[in-house]
């Protein structure tokens, strides 16, 4: 049966980068994967056209798809708008509605960008980490949320940070058995020494690994979690931490890589239906000249084979493609170093189609 993908390019470099993974996709599909690629609003780009972020044609089309490939949202443009109405907002409510709480975001570094790491090459070779993100749940959607006035005159903003046991109990299951399939260790991340919300967090981890006698957990503080990363994040194997903890966290590791531009990611519900997007933003710094790097949405491409559509062949193919060109001294600007070959964003694409 044909699977239907939803391409939801959004704003600033989304468009850019979401065009050379689909160029892969179209390649597969050339090649006989029976797909159809159907192409949505989101963020800005929804906004400007239909005056929310997360038009219901887009959510509609979403819930009927297989999967979604996500480029990225929101830009300068968008910035005084409420904040209900922003272009994150359409984002965050794809993953709420689509119930994608499990948020993979795998840092490995490929030894050929070893000089564009943040790290000593010693520190970081053979970096392979996974980070699993709770990502419908925590401050982001806590209630109650607003700014509202005290009786002082005086404005306050507020958030609130809550979890259910079933909430950290199935996003501890997608850590343990991913460990499961890699060493074998879970590094819980939490802030328990200060928040109610994480010190359950911790305690439900714990009662939680007692069904997983094979999987070591241990548990560490957001902040040290931090310094470790930057330090010696060989020690880890699979994070697993809150939603906003998550975030900070994974753009962190993304420079022990090379680049933001160089980390995918899996948002996957209990069915592993997933919408997959690079991990950075849209870059308005950088949009509307070609020279953003496409291996973070390409790589999200291989994900999105491998975990939704069953075709780890073809995620393969694309890894070694990735790697090939990489070979080839091929780099966009972020992860340029001396004697290599500066190419653009739709350079970078054309290498790995021509590596497949
Ligand atoms: N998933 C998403 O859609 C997502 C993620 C993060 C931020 N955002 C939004 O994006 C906008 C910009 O946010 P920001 O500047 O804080 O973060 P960002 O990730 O967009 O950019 C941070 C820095 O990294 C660079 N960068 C990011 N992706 C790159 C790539 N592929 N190649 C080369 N360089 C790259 C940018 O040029 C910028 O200097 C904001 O509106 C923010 O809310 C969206
Ligand atoms: C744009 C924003 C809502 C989003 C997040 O915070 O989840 C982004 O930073 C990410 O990492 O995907
Ligand atoms: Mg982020």
């Amino acid at each position: 049966m044909t699977k239907k993908i939803v391409v939801l390019p959004g704003d600033g470099i989304g468009p850019e980068i979401v065009a050379e993974a689909v160029k892969i996709l179209e390649k597969f599909r050339e090649e006989g994967l029976n797909i159809n690629l159907e192409y949505g609003l989101i963020g800005g780009a929804a906004y400007d056209e239909t005056g929310t972020p997360l038009p219901a044609e887009t959510l509609e089309m979403s819930k009927q798809a297989d999967a979604i490939l996500l480029g990225a949202v929101g830009g300068y443009k968008w910035e005084s708008l409420d904040i209900s109405v922003r272009p994150e907002k359409g984002l965050l409510g794809i993953r709420s509605e689509l119930n994608l709480f499990a948020n993979l975001r795998p840092a490995i570094l490929y030894p050929q960008l070893a000089d564009a790491s943040t790290l000593k090459p010693e520190v970081v070779a053979g970096l392979d980490l996974m980070i699993v993100r709770e990502l419908t749940g925590g401050i982001y959607f806590g209630q109650p949320r607003g700014i509202r006035t005290l009786d002082n005159g005086e404005k306050q903003g507020f958030n609130t940070l809550v979890y259910r046991e079933s909430e950290i109990n199935r996003i501890g299951k997608v850590a343990f058995d991913i460990a499961a399939k890699r060493q074998g260790r879970v590094c819980s991340v939490d802030k328990a020494n200060v928040l109610e919300s994480t010190e359950l967090w911790r305690e439900t981890m714990t009662t939680l690994s007692k069904s997983y006698p094979d999987i070591e957990l241990s548990h560490m503080y957001v902040d040290n979690a931090a310094m470790q990363l930057v330090r010696a994040p060989k020690q880890f194997d699979v994070m697993v931490t809150t939603n906003m903890f998550g975030d900070i966290l994974s753009d962190c590791a993304s420079m022990l890589t090379g680049s933001i531009g160089m980390l995918p990611s899996a948002s996957l519900d209990e069915n592993s239906k997933g919408m997959y997007e690079p991990i950075h933003g849209s870059a308005p710094d950088i949009a509307g000249q070609n020279i953003a790097n496409p291996l973070a949405t390409i790589l999200s491409a291989a994900m999105m084979l491998r975990y939704t559509l069953d075709e780890a062949s073809m995620a393969d193919r694309i890894e070694k493609a990735v790697s090939k060109v990489l070979d080839d001294g091929l780099r966009t600007a972020d992860i340029y170093s001396a004697g290599m070959t500066k190419v653009s964003t739709s350079e970078m694409g054309d290498a790995v189609l021509a590596a497949l």
